[in-house]
């Protein structure tokens, strides 16, 4: 069954077409890939899925309902989480807050209750508390709980990323390059992070990633695109040995040289 399907996907900025006509079907419980040169267009289409951009033309549909039209915060009620190329985290709160912050679409308090402090609402901030903590423990990062977000290690920022976007209980997880900036220690638990949401939390994954070795362990299928365009797609070893993939990545010759 396809969790996420996407048909002629466009999004044009001017004269330039940073998306032409992308089609996927991603299946639930997946791990996808969406690899390409800088400047191919990868950002962007994650930027329509969360629609922070507006496609130009083509649909997007999450278990068969269109989310073309919706404001980022509907989609992420939908059932789509994120994370960002450049790490965006609240760096002077802590990172239990930070955590908290994910979850506040399901927090059943509302303001009058939290104004006077009524016992729902103190109930309602303890379970959400205890969740968060528990998604801390998750990502290895329950010793830091009160630590600024702005002080952990590269690594522990993105882990802390993937706990916030995960505490809005998403379908479908996308993770914009969660590896950059990552050690091969680090990389290789995030590694089994991702493997364990997928097979523990049962959510669908996607992901932008420019480290080849990660994405050809990780993943089940894989997009390619390039100056916009869908160039290839299918399962690493196809894509590995696809010589318009090589030519997109090493440039016009390098097939032919070897
Ligand atoms: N808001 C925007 N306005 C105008 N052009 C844009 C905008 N966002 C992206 N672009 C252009 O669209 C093209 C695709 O950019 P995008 O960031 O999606 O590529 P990318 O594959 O994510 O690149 P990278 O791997 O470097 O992050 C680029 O030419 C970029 O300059």
């Amino acid at each position: 069954m396809n969790v996420l399907e996407v048909t002629d996907l466009t999004k044009k900025f001017g004269g330039l077409y940073a998306n032409t006509n992308i089609n996927m079907s991603i299946k639930k419980n997946s791990i996808t890939a969406v690899i390409g040169p800088n400047g191919a267009g990868k950002t962007t289409f994650f930027n329509m899925i969360t629609a922070v951009y507006k496609p130009t033309s083509g649909d997007i549909l999450l278990n068969g309902k269109s989310l073309v039209g919706l404001k980022p915060h509907q989609v992420t009620k939908f059932g789509i989480a994120r994370t960002f190329q450049n790490i965006r985290l609240f760096h002077d709160l802590t990172v239990l807050d930070n955590v908290l912050v994910g979850m506040h679409h399901h927090l059943k308090s509302n303001w009058v209750g939290a104004l006077f402090q009524m016992p729902r609402t103190r109930h309602a901030e303890d379970n959400a508390k205890k969740e968060a903590y528990q998604l801390l423990e998750y990502v290895g990062l329950a010793d830091l709980l009160n630590e600024s977000a702005g002080n952990l290690s590269y690594g522990a920022q993105r882990r802390l990323e993937i706990a916030r976007a995960i505490a809005a209980k998403p379908k479908v997880l996308l993770l914009d390059e969660p590896a950059a900036g990552m050690n091969p220690k680090e990389t290789k638990k995030l590694t089994d992070l991702i493997h364990d949401m997928r097979s523990k939390l049962d959510i669908t994954i996607v992901l932008i990633e420019h480290d080849m070795k990660l994405v050809m362990e990780i993943s089940d299928y894989i997009y390619v695109l390039d100056h916009g365009e869908e160039i290839a797609s299918g399962k690493p070893d196809d894509i590995r040995n696809n010589p318009r993939v090589i030519e997109a990545y090493l440039g016009k010759g390098a097939v032919a040289n070897g």
